[in-house]
């Protein structure tokens, strides 16, 4: 048997990108003989083993095809006879579809360094349109590597249009949905997962939530705060801010947002609070105390303080790509401290008690919210 290293490694090499996951390709062995050399399986009929030490996935050199709708209508083909060119003419992008063999020989039958050069994603053949998935991960990788000047192929961009017009993306699982989204939030260019999306007429369908982030001026603003340091949750909070601020009910909608994508808690909590924040904070000096204690009570920051970094991390960064002003975010921490300070029981040594107490202490946190 011979196996390859293919896939992301392989491209991410050429391109001197860091390599984190490491996909193989077997050819020319059975099932039989890979449990024989200690490879557990990944499925019961899915031809992927994992490597008994290094936890690394191979997969047997195979051929698919589809034979009905969704991810159940796959049917591998795989055999000692599949050649490593027909594996790699069934995968999604020429720059994908690159092997490096144990000798360092880069095999690279459809072109693969050529469009690395030209930065182009490129399909490599008809069998792209197997998966509807491929949709999602070529914009994805578009978002990746936009700020190299990548483009999309406009033959590639064709074949995404006619995939997106059939309902093959119907059969796509919220869960796969929101996995290409997150990894496309935590990429260089966010912005371009979704615009990729509208030109493959795929955004109406798999996330029409976001459709105020094309054309946006503030979402391009936006983009360019996202440094390496800005969190997948924080970028998830403020592109979700921008496409419901200014609707009616925002926090609602960003919910049953949320709810329909399966969106993990802390991703939907810090959008919803930041929504909730973003009018009060970033008009801070104008609030009158009653309104910054009102926004602190409704975020229960004196209870939850570890909520606010997220929060003013949010926006910061609105603040700054849609009005072009810094936070005093000083100010906002000092008063929480200060809030956060007040002692009831220190209120009842002195003597108040029942209704009293409640409001001296409101009288006090009021007392602090002036500037
Ligand atoms: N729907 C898919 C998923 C994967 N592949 C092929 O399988 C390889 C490995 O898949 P994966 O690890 O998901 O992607 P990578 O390209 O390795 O990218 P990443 O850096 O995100 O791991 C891809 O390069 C591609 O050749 C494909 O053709 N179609
Ligand atoms: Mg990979």
């Amino acid at each position: 048997m011979d196996i390859y290293l293919v896939g992301g490694a392989v491209r991410d090499t050429l391109l001197n990108y860091p390599v984190y996951d490491k996909d193989w390709v077997v050819v020319g062995a059975t099932p039989e003989a890979m449990l024989t050399l200690g490879y557990k399986p990944v499925g019961s009929d899915f031809p992927v083993f994992i490597h008994p030490t290094s936890g690394e996935e191979y997969a047997l050199a195979r051929t698919e095809r589809k034979s009905g709708k969704g991810y159940s209508g796959f049917q591998y083909h795989a055999s000692p006879d599949v050649t490593l060119e027909e594996d790699l003419s069934r995968r999604d992008l020429t720059i994908n579809a690159m092997a490096l063999s144990n000798d360092g020989q880069l095999i690279d039958p459809y072109g693969g360094q050529h469009d690395l050069q030209a930065k182009i994603l490129r399909h490599v053949s008809p069998a792209f349109s197997e998966d509807p998935l491929r949709v999602l991960r070529v914009a994805r990788f578009a978002a990746r590597y936009a700020h190299l000047g990548f483009t999309l192929a406009a033959e590639t961009l064709q074949l995404m249009q006619e995939i997106s017009d059939t309902d093959e993306l119907e059969h796509l699982t919220k869960e796969r949905i929101w996995q290409e989204l997150d990894r496309a939030l935590g990429e260089k260019s966010p912005l371009t997962f979704f615009l990729v999306l509208e030109s493959s007429h795929a955004l109406t369908k798999l996330l029409p939530e976001f459709k105020a982030l094309i054309n946006s001026p503030a979402a391009d603003s936006l983009q360019q705060l996202f440094t390496d340091e800005i969190g997948n949750e924080v970028r998830f909070a403020t592109l979700c801010t921008l496409c419901f601020m200014d609707t009616p009910n925002a926090e609602t909608a960003i919910l049953t947002t949320c709810q329909r994508l399966k969106t993990p808690n802390q991703y939907r909590d810090l959008s919803t609070h930041t929504v909730k924040a973003i009018g009060v904070l970033h008009t801070w000096q104008g609030a009158t105390a009653g309104q910054r204690l009102s926004l602190i009570q409704a975020l229960d920051l004196i209870r939850r303080p570890e909520r606010l970094c997220g929060i003013l991390d949010a926006c910061c960064l609105l603040s700054r790509a849609l009005y072009q002003e810094t936070l005093k975010t000083e100010e906002i921490e000092a008063l929480l401290t200060r809030l956060k300070a007040i002692n009831p029981s220190h209120l009842i040594q002195k003597g108040f008690k029942g209704a009293a107490l409640g409001n001296e202490i409101k009288r006090l946190q009021l007392e602090m919210c002036q500037d």
